[in-house]
C-alpha cells in the first residue's frame, strides 16, 4: 500500500523539503491520500497516480507541522521558496479552500490540485510561475474549445448526452455546455483524465442532487411551515376577530347602558330644569307685576315729591322768615338783657351808696355818741367836785338824794338835767346795762330790756355792768331799713380804749365800776363796734358788690378775722358778737373794684335761726373753725348743711381754719380741713387773725371767684341767656 514508485519518491527530495519530518506526521498525513490511491488504483491511470502523488507530496510540504491541514499563512510561507507573490500564493489559497472555511484538507488540496493540474496542457510545468502562464494558456483553450464545438461528432454528443443523463445533470445544470465544452477538449487532449473529470463530475453532481434534493426538501419543509404558520396566523386573526367582535360587543354593551344612564340623567336633569324654568317664568312675571306697581307708585311718588319740594320751599321761606324773626327777637333779647344787667348794676351801686351813707350816718351817731359820752365824762367829773364840796354839807344829803331817784328818761336827757347831776352812777349804769351780755336782739332796733329766763346770771367776770347793745334789723336786706333813721339809739359802741381811760379816771369809785370793760375773760362782753372799712387805696367807686356772710361756732375767731381785714390790727380778748354786724370793705381784683358787704353773724346758737336768714340774699359764705378747738371743726358740716338747705350749692363756700399761729395746741390736721373741702367743693384755707396770715388772700381768693363767677354768668347770659353753672370753687 505505501509502496510509492521511485518517481514519487523522488518528488520531495528534489523539492528539498519535509528532510526533519518525522515518521508520525507523515504517516498521518498519508492516509486520506491512502484511500485515494485505493480508488486511483482500481479506475485511474498511472499519470493521474502520479499526479496525486504530487500533490501528496506538495501538502506535505505545505503542512510543515503536520496538522493534517494548510492554514494560509503555511501557503504564505512557500513565498521565500516559490517563485510567486504573496497575492497569487492567495489565490492559489482561495481557488483551492473550495468550501472557503479558511484551511486546506488534504482532499481540497488534492482535487483542486489535480484540477489544476489536469487544466494544464503541459504536465511538465512544474514551476508554479509557469503556472500562472498556464492560466492565460487556460483560457485561449477554452476559445479554442469554442470553436471546436461544431466539429463535435454526433457519437460524441450522444456519449455526453449518456453522461449527463447517468449523472442526472439535467435536474440540476441549467447550460450545460460549458461542462460540455470541458469534457470534450479533455476527451480530445486528456483522454486519460477524462475518467477523473467524469468521477469527478459525478461527484459534483451527486453532491449537486444531494444539495438540490436537500434544498426541495427544506424547500417543501419550509412550505410547510409557511403553510402551518399561515394556518396558524389565520387561527389567530380568527382568534383576534372573535376577541374583537366579543370585545366590541362588550363595549357596545357597556356603551349603551352607559348612554342609556346618561340620557336618563340628562332627562331628569332636563326635567329639572324645565322645572327651574317654569318657577323662573313665573318669579318673573311676579316681578313684572311687582314691577309695574312700582312704576305706578314711582308715578305717585313724583308726584308727591314734586307736592313735597314745594312745601319743603314753602317751609325753608318760612324757616328762613322765622329766623330773621329769631334774629331780631335775639336781638332784642340781648339789648333788653344788657339793659337788665345794667340795671342791675346800678341798683348794686345804689346799694352800695345806700350803704355807705348808712355807714357815714352811722358814723355820725358814733360821732354824736362819743360827743355824749364826753358830756357824760365831764358832768361826773363836775358832779364828783360837787360831791366832795357836799361832803361838809351833811345836813343837805336827804333832800337831795330823794330828789335824784325821781329822774327818769333817755341816757342823754339825765345829763342834761341839771338837777340830776348827783345821781349815782352805779344806779345809771344799772338802768342801762340791766340787760347781761347775751341780750336779746329786737326786731326794730331797740333795746329789749326784759331779760331772757336762766341769763340773768353774769359772767364768771363777776356782776358786769351793762353795756349798750347794737341791735339790727334782721330783715332780708337791711340797709334800706337802716336808712330810715331808726339807729339813733341802737347802734351804739363800747370802744374799749375809753373804757380803758374810764377805769383810770373811775379807779376810786368801788360801787361804779361799769365802764371797766376789759374783759377778764376773752368772752366775757359783747362786742358791738362798727367801723365804715373803705378802702384806702381805692379812690375810685366799686364795679360791683359781694354780699358774704361769716359763719361758724362761738368764738372761733370770725370779729377778729374782720377786724384783721379790715382795719389790719388785732384786739385780744374780743367779746362776743350779739346778733349781727356787718363791715364793708372794697379791694381790688384784678384791675376791678369789688366792694364786700361782709356779715358777722353770731356763733351762739341761740342766734342760728337769725343767722340762717341771712343766707339767701348772700353770694357767698365763710365758714370758719378754730383749728384749736376739734369741737368747732366738728360743726362745720352742720354749717354747712344751713347754708346748702337755705342756698343749694349756688353759692361758693370758704372754709378757713383760724388761728394758725396756735400751732401748739392744733387739734385738728390741716389734712383733715383739705378733705373736707375737696369733698364739698369749698376753698381752703387755714389762717390767723391774730398774725394777719391768709387773711388778705383768702378772701381775694373768694373775691375773685366771685367776680370770675359773675362775669361768666354775664357772659352766658348775653350769649345765649342760659343759666351758668356753678363753678368749682376748689379747682
Ligand atoms: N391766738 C389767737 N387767738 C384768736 C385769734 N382770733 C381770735 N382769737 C381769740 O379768740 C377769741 C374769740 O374771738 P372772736 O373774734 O370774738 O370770736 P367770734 O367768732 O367772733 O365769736 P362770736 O362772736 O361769739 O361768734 C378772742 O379771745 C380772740 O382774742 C387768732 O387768730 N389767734
Ligand atoms: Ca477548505
Ligand atoms: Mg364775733
Amino acid at each position: 500500500m505505501a509502496a510509492p514508485d521511485g518517481r514519487v519518491v523522488s518528488r520531495p527530495q528534489r523539492l528539498g523539503q519535509g528532510s526533519g519530518r518525522g515518521p508520525k506526521g507523515r504517516g498521518a498525513c498519508l492516509h486520506p491520500l491512502d484511500s485515494l490511491e485505493q480508488k486511483e488504483t482500481q479506475e485511474q491511470t498511472p499519470g493521474q497516480l502520479d499526479m496525486l502523488r504530487k500533490a501528496q507530496e506538495f501538502f506535505q510540504t505545505c503542512d510543515a507541522e503536520g496538522k493534517g491541514f494548510i492554514a494560509r499563512k503555511d501557503m504564505q510561507r512557500l513565498h521565500k521558496e516559490l517563485p510567486l507573490s504573496l497575492e497569487d500564493l492567495e489565490d492559489v489559497f482561495d481557488a483551492l479552500d473550495a468550501d472557503g472555511n479558511g484551511y486546506l484538507t488534504p482532499e481540497e488540496f488534492t482535487t483542486g490540485f489535480s484540477h489544476f493540474f489536469f487544466s494544464q496542457n503541459n504536465p511538465s510545468q512544474e514551476d508554479a510561475g509557469e503556472q500562472v502562464a498556464q492560466r492565460h494558456e487556460e483560457k485561449v483553450y477554452q476559445s479554442r474549445g469554442n470553436e471546436d464545438l461544431g466539429d463535435m461528432g454526433e457519437d460524441e454528443e450522444a456519449q455526453f448526452q449518456m453522461l449527463m443523463d447517468r449523472l442526472g445533470a439535467q435536474k440540476v445544470l441549467e447550460d450545460e455546455s460549458d461542462v460540455k465544452q470541458l469534457w470534450l477538449q479533455l476527451k480530445k487532449d486528456e483522454p486519460h483524465l477524462l475518467s477523473n473529470f467524469e468521477d469527478f463530475l459525478t461527484r459534483i453532481f451527486s453532491q449537486l442532487q444531494e444539495a438540490h434534493e436537500e434544498k426541495n426538501e427544506l424547500e417543501y419543509a419550509l412550505k410547510r411551515k409557511i403553510a402551518a404558520y399561515d394556518e396558524e396566523i389565520q387561527h389567530l386573526y380568527e382568534e383576534m376577530e372573535q376577541q374583537i367582535k366579543s370585545e366590541k360587543e362588550q363595549f357596545l354593551l357597556k356603551d349603551t347602558e352607559r348612554f342609556q344612564a346618561r340620557s336618563q340623567e340628562l332627562e331628569q336633569k332636563l326635567l329639572c330644569k324645565e322645572q327651574e324654568l317654569e318657577q323662573l317664568t313665573q318669579k318673573q312675571k311676579r316681578l313684572e307685576g311687582q314691577c309695574t306697581a312700582l312704576h305706578h307708585d314711582k308715578h305717585e311718588t313724583k308726584a308727591e315729591n314734586t307736592k313735597l319740594k314745594l312745601t319743603n320751599q314753602e317751609l325753608a321761606r318760612e324757616l328762613e322768615r322765622t329766623s330773621w324773626e329769631l334774629q331780631d327777637a335775639q336781638q332784642q333779647l340781648e339789648s333788653l338783657q344788657q339793659e337788665a344787667c345794667k340795671l342791675h348794676q346800678e341798683k348794686e351801686m345804689e346799694v352800695y351808696r345806700v350803704t355807705e351813707s348808712l355807714q357815714r350816718e352811722k358814723a355820725g351817731l358814733l360821732k354824736q355818741l362819743d360827743f355824749l359820752r364826753e358830756r357824760n365824762k365831764h358832768l361826773r367829773d363836775e358832779r364828783d367836785i360837787c360831791f366832795q364840796k357836799n361832803k361838809a354839807a351833811k345836813a343837805n344829803t336827804a333832800a337831795s338824794r330823794a330828789s335824784w331817784k325821781k329822774r327818769s328818761g333817755s341816757v342823754i336827757g339825765k345829763y342834761v338835767d341839771g338837777r340830776g347831776i348827783l345821781r349815782s352812777q352805779s344806779e345809771e349804769e344799772e338802768e342801762v346795762f340791766s340787760i347781761p351780755r347775751r341780750s336779746s336782739l329786737g326786731l326794730s332796733g331797740y333795746p329789749l330790756t326784759e331779760e331772757e329766763p336762766g341769763t340773768g346770771e353774769p359772767g364768771p367776770g363777776g356782776p358786769y355792768p351793762r353795756p349798750l347793745r347794737r341791735i339790727i334789723s334782721i330783715e332780708e336786706d337791711p340797709l334800706p331799713q337802716l336808712l330810715d333813721g331808726g339807729f339813733e339809739q341802737p347802734l351804739s359802741k363800747c370802744p374799749e380804749e375809753e373804757e380803758v381811760s374810764d377805769q383810770g379816771v373811775q379807779g376810786q369809785i368801788q360801787e361804779a365800776p361799769p365802764l371797766k370793760l376789759t374783759p377778764t375773760s376773752p368772752r366775757g362782753q359783747p362786742v358791738g363796734k362798727e367801723a365804715v372799712c373803705k378802702e384806702e387805696s381805692s379812690p375810685s367807686a366799686p364795679d360791683r358788690l359781694f354780699k358774704i356772710v361769716f359763719v361758724g361756732n362761738s368764738a372761733v375767731g370770725k370779729t377778729s378775722f374782720l377786724r384783721r381785714f379790715c382795719e389790719d390790727r388785732f384786739s385780744p380778748g374780743m367779746a362776743a358778737t350779739v346778733g349781727i354786724d356787718y363791715r364793708v370793705k372794697t379791694v381790688n381784683v384784678d384791675d376791678s373794684q369789688v366792694a364786700l358787704q361782709l356779715w358777722d353773724t353770731a356763733g351762739q346758737e341761740r342766734y342760728r335761726c337769725i343767722t340762717q336768714q341771712f343766707f339767701r340774699k348772700a353770694d357767698g359764705v365763710i365758714v370758719m373753725y378754730d383749728l384749736t378747738d376739734k369741737q368747732s371743726f366738728l360743726s362745720v358740716r352742720r354749717w354747712l348743711s344751713s347754708v346748702e338747705e337755705a342756698v343749694g350749692d349756688r353759692v361758693p363756700v370758704l372754709l378757713l381754719g383760724n388761728k394758725l399761729d396756735n400751732e401748739k395746741e392744733r387739734e385738728v390736721p390741716r389734712g383733715l380741713g383739705e378733705q373736707l373741702a375737696k369733698d364739698n367743693n369749698l376753698i381752703f384755707y387755714e389762717c390767723s387773725a391774730y398774725s394777719g396770715h391768709n387773711t388778705k388772700e383768702s378772701l381775694l381768693h373768694l373775691a375773685r371767684f366771685l367776680k370770675e363767677q359773675e362775669d361768666t354768668v354775664r357772659e352766658d347770659t348775653i350769649q345765649v341767656g342760659h343759666p351758668a353753672k356753678k363753678k368749682s370753687c376748689c379747682g
